[in-house]
């Protein structure tokens, strides 16, 4: 999607480990009008295809799902929680996942309540990367008995192999700029055509 790489080339920035800042309009200050335009990008792509509900994991995934989920009927989107709280109740599916920012492992919990079996899911995310917090939303739709129709990201690092691996699985996966290589020094960010 070229309208993202050129915001990420205007405003992305490339720090070392292997983190691309893009919370100008991504991830901390959000642009909703860039989200609504990536949402369209995602509903043509997986046009024809039967999707019930977005799956989601907080905290970045949170924003982007719920104005993409304009382009899907208003299908409701649910977000993976990273912590237990009072306010979850009821049986859940868990498992764990690896944060890449934060560098930390972290519970990943939905509600039986609201990932069901015969749900065709759509993913959607922020970024990906190594692919371990997609991996763990495909997990928990596993154990709900849910499909996995596709999975939507904006930015994939595309170096870091989780996209390549998720589709040679057999998932369509979707990134609406992927990442070839970037370099702090230099700051060059090279997109795969
Ligand atoms: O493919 P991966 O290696 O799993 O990396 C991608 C994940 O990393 C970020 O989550 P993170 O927990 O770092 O930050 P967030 O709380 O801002 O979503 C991002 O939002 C993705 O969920
Ligand atoms: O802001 C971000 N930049 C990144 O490079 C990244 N990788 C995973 N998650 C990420 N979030």
């Amino acid at each position: 999607m070229k309208e993202l790489e050129e915001r990420i080339r205007l405003q992305g920035t490339v720090k070392p480990g292997n983190v691309l800042k893009v919370d100008a309009f991504l991830n901390h200050q959000c642009d909703v009008e860039l989200f609504d335009h990536m949402g369209a990008a995602w509903a043509e792509h997986f046009a024809g295809k039967t999707i019930n509900k977005i799956l989601t994991i907080e905290a970045s995934g949170i924003g982007i799902a719920c104005v993409a989920a304009r382009h899907f009927g208003n299908a409701p989107v649910v977000f993976a929680k990273k912590a237990q709280s009072i306010n979850l109740d009821g049986d859940q599916y868990t498992t764990t996942v690896y944060s890449f920012t934060k560098q930390k492992e972290f519970p990943v919990i939905v509600s039986k309540r609201y990932l069901n079996e015969g749900d065709h899911v759509l993913l959607l995310d922020d970024f990906l990367a190594n692919g371990k917090a997609l991996k763990g939303l495909i997990d928990l739709c596993h154990d709900a008995g849910a499909t996995v129709e596709g999975i939507g990201i904006a930015v994939e690092k595309g170096f870091q192999g989780g996209g390549d691996e998720l589709r040679a699985a057999g998932y369509d996966v979707d990134s609406l700029a992927i990442v070839e290589s970037m370099d702090p020094e230099t700051g060059t960010i090279e997109f795969r055509s």
